[in-house]
């Protein structure tokens, strides 16, 4: 398997930039591009899609290079932010149809059977996807984007609007998934991915904050985070940005953001999500 590359990616759209020179190495496995609302992440995701081009710079996998829209495209398989499918034909016919208009081969019952198992979605073969829930609906999205073996699979915003139960198997599905290719997965939710991927990139008003491991994204906050024991009925919120707080016995200890040593505290290692506020708090001011 290849890197997918993209050099110096940019676009404007009516003079606003909002994507300004992203230059990004995206391993095989599953890559994260984490960013809180209209940071460009949906932009990306379209341009790597193939649905909008870029204004400047390149992408490649391997030998292929995305101005050749129709080779490219025979890597990807998209699930777009909003995903809607006819409501009135049975799952296993909707996805013989999706292969039909990506002109890929006719589905034959052992291929639908295993798109329908990796996405856990083998018992409602015969369901009209009317009757599917908002859960089943997303996988379905995956089983649609999955039709053809894709090396390379964009998933815009995967858990939205799912409950608890439903996003951990939804995110079950995209890791396995990302053993055999590419998985892009765009979120501003933290904890998919930190459950989801292994390296992600951070973007924050269309710029590149940071790209690597979980951990190299969490030490963006480096130096900056402290935990504080404190007593159980003390409130130190007036005094420091109290990030979060549990209790241990009758004590409880604060996780704090300091640009400096709150006395007493010690310094600690960034969680993701402390890396991801630090990154949003700085660019919200
Ligand atoms: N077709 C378009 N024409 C003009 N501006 C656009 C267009 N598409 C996106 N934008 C603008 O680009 C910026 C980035 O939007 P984008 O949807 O890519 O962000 P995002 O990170 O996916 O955010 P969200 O999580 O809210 O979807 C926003 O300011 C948006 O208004």
């Amino acid at each position: 398997m290849q890197n997918l590359e993209l050099k110096q990616i940019s676009k404007v759209f009516s003079k606003n930039k909002v994507l300004d020179d992203i230059t990004l190495t995206i391993p095989p496995g599953s890559f994260g591009l984490l960013g809180p609302n209209g940071a460009g992440k949906t932009t990306l995701m379209r341009i790597l899609a193939t649905l909008i081009e870029p204004s400047s710079g390149k992408i490649e996998y391997g030998t292929v290079d995305w101005r050749q829209k129709g080779n490219a495209r025979q890597l990807i398989g998209y699930l777009p932010q909003k995903f809607s499918m006819y409501k009135h034909i049975k799952v296993k016919e909707a996805l013989k149809h999706i292969a039909d208009l990506k002109n890929l081969p006719t589905l034959t019952e052992q291929s639908l059977k295993e798109i329908l198992n990796k996405v856990n979605l083998h018992e409602q073969a015969d369901k009209k996807i009317g009757t599917l829930s908002g859960g089943m609906i997303r996988r379905f999205g995956i089983a649609q984007a999955i039709i053809g073996e894709p090396r390379i699979i964009i998933v815009d915003e995967p858990t939205a609007g799912l409950d608890p139960e439903e996003r951990i198997r939804f995110r079950k599905v995209l890791r396995n998934l990302s053993q055999n290719s590419t998985v892009l997965i765009s979120t501003h939710i933290v904890e998919d991915i930190e459950a989801t991927c292994s390296a992600a990139a951070f973007l924050v008003d269309g710029q590149l904050v940071r790209s690597g491991s979980i951990s190299e994204i969490a030490r963006i906050a480096e130096g900056k985070v402290w935990e504080l024991e404190v007593g159980a009925g003390v409130f130190y919120e007036d005094q420091w940005e109290v990030m979060s707080s549990r209790a241990v016995g009758d004590k409880k200890i604060l996780r704090i953001f300091s640009e400096t040593q709150p006395p007493n505290a010690i310094s600690v290692p960034p969680s993701l999500q402390e890396g991801y506020l630090y990154i949003t708090r700085n660019n919200s001011r």
